[in-house]
């Protein structure tokens, strides 16, 4: 008995000495990794910090719409890289060229910070899922953004801008000014919808301004949220009331998405599938193929549908309306697109095999680029990255990269804060060092709508030249940094999209000419007209429905 006393005490002992044996070595590896980390910040520049608190205080008056006086500050204080502490976390801002580049294109560091979980309300998939799910979604959506599928949405292109174009119409001449925004950003969405998910919604041909009103509503209280830590937790979030508000309207883009994939896979069930559908890259094949194959539920796809829905049309969109609303301010530049419009297009619409002879009007869509894209975008770092000989940037702590501040380093680009396309001719191109300029970033994580964005935008810009002349009596700030913006992904301006219109009467274009009939049928890239035709009544009727039950709310 003694015996076995003596045994269970001397196992105790050996159990218990392992048990500190572990602990000891999970504290000197946290601080063997946290020395790393405290070395790293100490290393870099940074505002004063204290304990418990760090550099919080820095951040106290931060909101969507003094980020950009934020980062402008940023620039001038700490032109390469900076480090703060905020409550025990290291977090590094950079806007340093060779520093961007090293981490968009490190293959290891692709994983975005807890924060962009905030926007899991407004759709829950490729933009903020990370690891082994993110990679297998992007290899899958690679391929629908090729080239070879690109081309086959000129089409679309014609028919939405020219619907777009009719739209505006009843603005021109009027002399009081229109708010583009609303009529791009809807628009946008009917392209995305088209393109992208296979399916005609005519968003604007009904005039269903909803959806874009409401998606910006929802975005501008999700980037509030972000400022606002007392609003991260989903409780106070929830007893604030913003939770319920917020999903009325994701759950009125995801029920869209939903019900497109409902309509196709019912088609697919029937064995209607298309020819050139079955098989192919389009994006929403790649969905259908997986739910078929079970590797996705027909939830999950929706979320996807709904994300590329977002990110494809409020930044496409917002890009246009800046680039109409300084080409209003400033007309000789709209002079000199115009011109080289009309020299491409001789007299006729521009069409997508026009797009690449335009390059004044890409210098512009560059410029608007350069000044209001994304302003930056964050990266956990979970792998060490050589930064150059001597300098390591430590697993563990996060980043801020700062496309803004890229964009207008004075090394870099002549006249910073100027709205000069004329940085984007091939000259002053070729003088710039790669990597100077990322909207889209680069690298793996980089956005995979690069080519579809240029060529919607431009499409969409050379036509709405071509037909009208815009003004404004708004001036443009000497320093572009010094406007008043607010962040709705890109920097959204508080004074709006408000532009006048007038009709050019000397260029009478084919787009005006053209019945619209014709393009409505030239423009089915996905399916038959049959198939529209007899799955438009349908899906029409859920998501008007869905408007009415989300405005009685
Ligand atoms: C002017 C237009 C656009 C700009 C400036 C833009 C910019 C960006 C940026 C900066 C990111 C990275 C965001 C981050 O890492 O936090 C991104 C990601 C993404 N973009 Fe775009 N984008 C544009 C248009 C589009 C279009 C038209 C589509 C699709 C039709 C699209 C689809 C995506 C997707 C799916 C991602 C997530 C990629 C990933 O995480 O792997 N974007 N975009």
């Amino acid at each position: 008995m003694e015996l076995q006393i003596a045994e269970v005490i001397h196992l105790n002992i050996y159990l218990l000495g392992l048990l500190i044996l572990i602990l000891a070595l999970i504290i000197i590896a946290s601080q063997m990794k946290n020395s790393k980390i405290n070395r790293f910040m100490a290393s870099v520049p940074g505002p004063v910090s204290f304990p418990l608190i760090g550099s919080a205080f820095h951040l106290i008056n931060l909101d969507s719409t003094t980020l950009p006086d934020f980062l402008r500050k940023q620039l001038r204080h700490y032109p390469r890289i900076a480090g703060y502490w905020a409550a025990g976390k290291a977090y590094v801002y950079t806007g340093d060229r060779k520093i961007l580049n090293t981490i968009f294109c490190s293959i290891q560091n692709t994983h975005k910070p807890t924060h962009y979980a905030l926007f899991h309300d407004l759709g829950d998939g490729i933009f903020s899922s990370n690891g082994a799910e993110w990679r297998q979604t992007r290899k899958q959506i690679n391929p629908s953004f090729r080239t070879e599928i690109l081309q086959t949405f000129s089409d679309s292109f014609s028919y939405h801008t020219k619907v777009f174009l009719d739209n505006l119409q009843q603005n021109a001449n009027t002399g009081s000014c229109v708010d583009l925004f609303t009529h791009l950003h809807t628009c946008t969405f009917d392209l995305v919808f088209e393109n992208m998910l296979g399916y005609r919604m005519d968003l604007q041909r009904k005039k269903l301004t909803y959806l874009s009103k409401d998606f910006t509503e929802a975005a501008k209280m999700t980037f509030d949220r972000l400022f606002n830590p007392l609003f991260w937790s989903p409780w106070t979030y929830y007893i604030s009331g913003k939770q319920n508000k917020l999903d009325r309207v994701a759950r009125s883009l995801r029920n869209a998405t939903k019900n497109i994939i409902d309509i196709h896979m019912e088609r697919r069930s029937k064995n209607e599938k298309n020819s050139d559908l079955g098989n192919s890259s389009r994006f929403m094949d790649i969905l259908l193929n997986n739910i078929e194959t079970k590797h996705m539920s027909v939830e999950k796809a929706a979320e996807e549908a709904a994300d590329l829905s977002i990110g494809g049309s409020i930044t496409t969109s917002m890009t246009v309306a800046w680039a109409l609303k300084i080409m209003a301010i400033r007309p000789e530049i709209q002079n000199t697109a115009y011109q080289e419009v009309m020299e491409v297009s001789e007299g006729k619409e521009i069409m997508m095999h026009d797009l690449s002879k335009l390059s004044y009007l890409e210098s512009v869509v560059k410029e608007t680029l350069r000044h209001y894209t994304v302003p930056m975008v964050g990266r956990d770092i979970v792998e060490d990255i050589q930064l150059d000989e001597n300098e390591i940037l430590p697993a563990g702590v996060q980043v801020i990269l700062a496309l803004f501040c890229l964009h207008h380093n004075p090394e870099l680009w002549e006249k910073p804060g100027a709205f000069y396309p004329e940085h984007f001719s091939p000259e002053n191109e070729a003088k710039r060092p790669k990597g100077s300029f990322l909207p889209f970033l680069t690298g793996p994580r980089s956005c995979p709508g690069q080519s579809y964005a240029m060529q919607s935008m431009k499409c969409l810009l050379a036509n709405a030249l071509l037909r009208y002349k815009f003004s404004s009596d708004e001036t443009l700030p000497e320093d572009v940094m010094d406007g008043d913006y607010s962040l709705l992904y890109m920097l959204f301006p508080k004074s709006g999209f408000h532009v006048r219109v007038e009709n050019r009467s000397a260029s009478k274009t084919r787009t005006e000419d053209q019945d619209c009939s014709i393009l409505e049928k030239k423009s089915l890239p996905h399916f038959t007209r049959k198939h529209l035709e007899s799955s438009q009544p349908h899906f029409e009727t859920i998501f008007e429905n869905d408007a009415l039950r989300l405005r009685s709310v």
